[in-house]
């Protein structure tokens, strides 16, 4: 099996990347990754979707809206950051966004002082080490190799962070065995309990939803989509129920079913 996810090699969506296929190929973004499985260029793509400290990946959320894909399986993984740098005083610490902002209080406590430069992946901060030695990155511990020493391990906000990325696959391979769906709503509508009606369907049906996010359609503002995952496969008959009962209330809108998986946990 051959499968995209974020690069260079040595990130976190590349571990979790290794849990599904023996050939992976990189790119520089998650929107890219999208659009290569969409177009059916390569079996899978594996694409971080939340993270326990800082919640949703929303570029992740806006290309599944924007691209047609099925969720395969889904891949949580314990997240443990580490400083890596040639030397220990720098200053400028890289790494991706996410990572940046799930050592928040570590890098303010510690180098209140330093910039934060934002780039596309962690082992892309880890290049930024390597060429660079008043550039620190925030990546695995393991990104080291023989110039960057590890200045601090564990230096998350919390010691349970942990990451949940979703494997895709071209639309036709969208499956409805699972324990867990993921399901896109957009209602095309504002009325008084508008989001009671879309939730109620599951509620009645002993139906466990175990996320909601909304999204701005980017349309207007004020009108929203929502990705919703439930502890429920597509084949069962009390999720058939809801989606068509949700269906009448979405008349102008959508119902997007990206399909049913069971989830693997990834720790090495
Ligand atoms: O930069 C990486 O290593 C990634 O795989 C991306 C990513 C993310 O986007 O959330 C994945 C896991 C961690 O939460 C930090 C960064």
């Amino acid at each position: 099996m051959r499968a995209i996810t974020l690069g260079p090699s040595g990130t976190y969506s590349h571990r979790a990347a290794r849990a599904v296929a023996e050939e992976i190929e990189f790119a520089e973004s998650v929107t890219g990754i999208v659009e290569r499985v969409a177009s059916e260029e390569i079996e899978r793509g594996v694409i971080p979707i939340e993270n326990s400290i800082e919640g949703s990946v929303t570029e992740s959320l806006d290309a599944l809206v924007e691209y047609e894909v099925a969720v395969v399986t889904e891949i949580v993984t314990p997240i443990r950051h580490a400083l890596l740098a040639q030397k220990p005083e720098f200053e400028v610490v890289a790494s991706h966004a996410q990572a940046l902002a799930q050592c928040r209080t570590y890098l303010e406590s510690t180098y209140p002082d330093v910039v934060l430069e934002p780039v596309s992946s962690t082992a892309r901060g880890v290049e930024r080490a390597r060429n660079d030695p008043t550039v620190a990155a925030i990546a695995r511990p393991d990104n080291s190799g023989e110039q960057l020493d590890v200045l601090a391990e564990d230096i998350q906000d919390r010691s349970s962070n942990a990451t949940r990325f979703v494997v895709l696959a071209p639309p036709d391979e969208r499956s409805v065995a699972g324990g867990k769906t993921s399901l896109i709503i957009y209602p095309d509508a504002d009325h008084p309990g508008l989001l009671l009606d879309l939730l109620d369907p599951f509620a009645k049906r002993d139906i466990n939803l175990s996320r909601i996010e909304s999204r701005p359609s980017g349309d207007r503002l004020g009108d929203y989509q929502f990705h919703i995952d439930i502890n429920a496969g597509l084949y069962e008959e009390r999720t058939q129920r809801a989606l068509d009962e949700i269906q009448t209330v979405v008349q102008s809108g959508w119902v997007r079913r990206l399909g049913s998986y069971d989830t693997k946990h990834v720790i090495e």
